[in-house]
């Protein structure tokens, strides 16, 4: 789970495009890039680091026109410290094109033989978007020779790509001279939606991964982009749209409304709030049959995204819900850091107990999910050393027991606390005196119950089922070893972590 954004304005967009990913931050944090158009020619700066961190005066100094596109990156193929792999990426043929991605490609390693083989396209780097751009690059020389380049075979390029590109893949990618195009992949995995606003020249419309970014920016949400649909934005604002795909559906990936989306945001009609305050209401029956509720004294969230659970759960139980846990702002979130070492460390520097909350209390806390179990067993540990009574544990998503290889970086099964171990083995493992957590049907109807059309949700971490039906053992194994083979650089690490200014990374 990256973030993307584009935007086409009759004014400069350089700003609009910074602010929009500082609001999608939470989507990325180890590197930031983005690329602006004038006339044919594109600019582009991009670098490891946070947003705020990448972009310095001169940088965004660099990148005029009125057209263009950013990315914040977690990376979930090839290598958290390579700058190369920092988004967006360029191919200068046919036309010069630049693109940016939110997913992650299952058949990444076929696609790579294929190009260097058939294609005649080099790769150099290990990222999985380098190979979608050289295919939409190849499909759309295919689509427009000998044509002038019109939003037909803009669309049928993207239909080209959803016959070749397998996995999750929310995209938006400049063709120069020409417009904006932003497509989804046909399960409509990883979101993207379409917002409007008003720039000082005139309208302005932008394409981002969560509705934040559009309503931060004073855009109007308009609407998510279906499952296996493109937009095509002409250079003067013309809007053209189509389904590209043969046989789309929706899945949205229910790890968005548990941790990854802002609050804020709403996503496929569904608020991202109010799914987290469901998840809380089914929590507190599940804590309700499992043990008496007299047992506890108070509701602790675990901040921050467990926080509108927690509240609701604490509301059910008629527990007071109270603050506990005290988060540094300036350290960022910890399961979406490369590299368990670093993951670790950075619990205790995140998060500092309020002693007087855990003194002779029992108290349960809540998180929103437990994954490697980093963060659980820290917290325990530190309530139990503020003095707490007893410590009960309580997760408003279901164990996580199979990998994820749809843009969530956990790969291989073995990494996860709750694979290949009982629920008791668990709790024994983060320390606590009782674990309870949400069932896998009643987390699911949290978020369809919001919005009927998502009868189906991507949660194959939790059910292991994997909605695209075409990941093979050959694909798992190859973004299992792809993945492992990575260096854990843990400078690279430190620099993420503590968002260090990096002079030396701007171009
Ligand atoms: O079991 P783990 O592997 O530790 O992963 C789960 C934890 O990681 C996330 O927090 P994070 O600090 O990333 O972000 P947050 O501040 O949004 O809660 C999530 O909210 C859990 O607290
Ligand atoms: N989380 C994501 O969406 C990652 C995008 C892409 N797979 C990368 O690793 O750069
Ligand atoms: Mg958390």
């Amino acid at each position: 789970m990256c973030g993307i954004v584009g935007v086409i304005s009759a004014t400069p967009v350089n700003q609009l495009i910074y602010d929009a990913l500082l609001l999608l931050q939470h989507r990325g944090q180890d590197a930031a890039g983005i690329v602006t158009g004038m006339g044919t020619k594109f600019f582009m700066h991009k670098a490891r680091g946070m947003v705020r961190d990448v972009f310095r005066t001169r940088n965004m100094r660099s990148l005029p026109g009125n057209i263009g596109l950013g990315q914040v990156r977690y990376p979930t193929a090839g290598n958290a410290y390579s700058e190369e792999e920092a988004q967006p990426f360029y191919v200068n043929a046919p036309f010069g094109l630049v693109l940016v991605h939110n997913g992650n490609i299952t058949n990444a390693h076929a696609l790579k033989k294929e190009l260097f083989g058939i294609d005649r396209r080099h790769l150099n780097t290990e990222s999985d978007t380098e190979a979608l751009i050289n295919i939409l690059a190849h499909e759309l020389e295919l689509a427009a020779r000998d044509l002038p380049l019109t939003p037909v075979e803009v669309f049928k390029a993207v239909s080209a790509v959803h016959r070749r590109v397998k996995g999750s893949y929310a995209v938006v990618a400049l063709i120069a001279g020409y417009g904006l195009l932003a497509f989804r992949d046909p399960h409509g995995i990883r979101p993207l939606c379409l917002g409007k606003g008003e720039g000082a020249n005139g309208p302005e419309w932008m394409v981002a991964s969560e509705s934040v970014a559009l309503e931060g920016t004073g855009h109007q949400l308009v609407r998510d982009i279906a499952p296996g649909e493109a937009l095509f934005i002409t250079m003067d604002g013309e809007l053209h749209s189509q389904q590209c795909a043969t046989a789309p559906s929706l899945n949205p990936c229910v790890f968005e409304y548990v941790y990854l989306a802002r609050p804020d945001s709403v996503i496929d009609g569904v608020s991202v709030y109010h799914a987290r305050l469901n998840m809380g209401e089914t929590l507190a029956q599940r804590v309700i049959s499992t043990m008496p509720p007299s047992e506890i004294d108070v509701v602790i969230p675990i901040p921050e995204s467990s926080r509108p659970s927690a509240m609701q759960l604490a509301q059910k139980l008629g527990k007071p819900y109270r603050e506990g846990f005290v988060k540094n702002r300036y350290v960022g979130r910890t399961f979406i850091m490369p590299g368990q070492a670093v993951r670790k460390k950075s619990v205790r520097q995140k998060l500092n107990a309020i002693g007087m909350e855990f003194k002779g209390r029992n108290v349960l806390l809540v998180d929103d999910s437990i994954v490697r179990g980093t963060t659980s067993k820290e917290i325990v540990q530190m309530a139990r050393e503020a003095g707490a009574n007893k410590v009960y544990m309580a997760s408003a998503a279901p164990p996580v027991r199979y990998p994820n290889v749809y843009g969530i970086d956990m790969p291989t099964s073995s990494e996860l606390i709750a694979h290949d171990r009982t629920i008791e083995e668990i709790r024994q493992y983060i320390g606590c005196d009782a674990l309870i957590y949400q069932d896998v049907d009643a987390m699911k109807r949290a978020v369809s119950a919001l919005n009927p059309a998502l009868a189906s949700l991507e949660a194959s971490c939790f059910d292991g089922r994997y909605i695209t039906g075409d990941v093979s053992a050959a694909d798992f194994e190859a973004m299992k070893t792809q993945r492992a083979t990575q260096p854990q650089d843990e400078e690279g690490a430190e620099h993420s972590r503590l968002a260090l200014p990096n002079p030396t990374s701007a171009h």
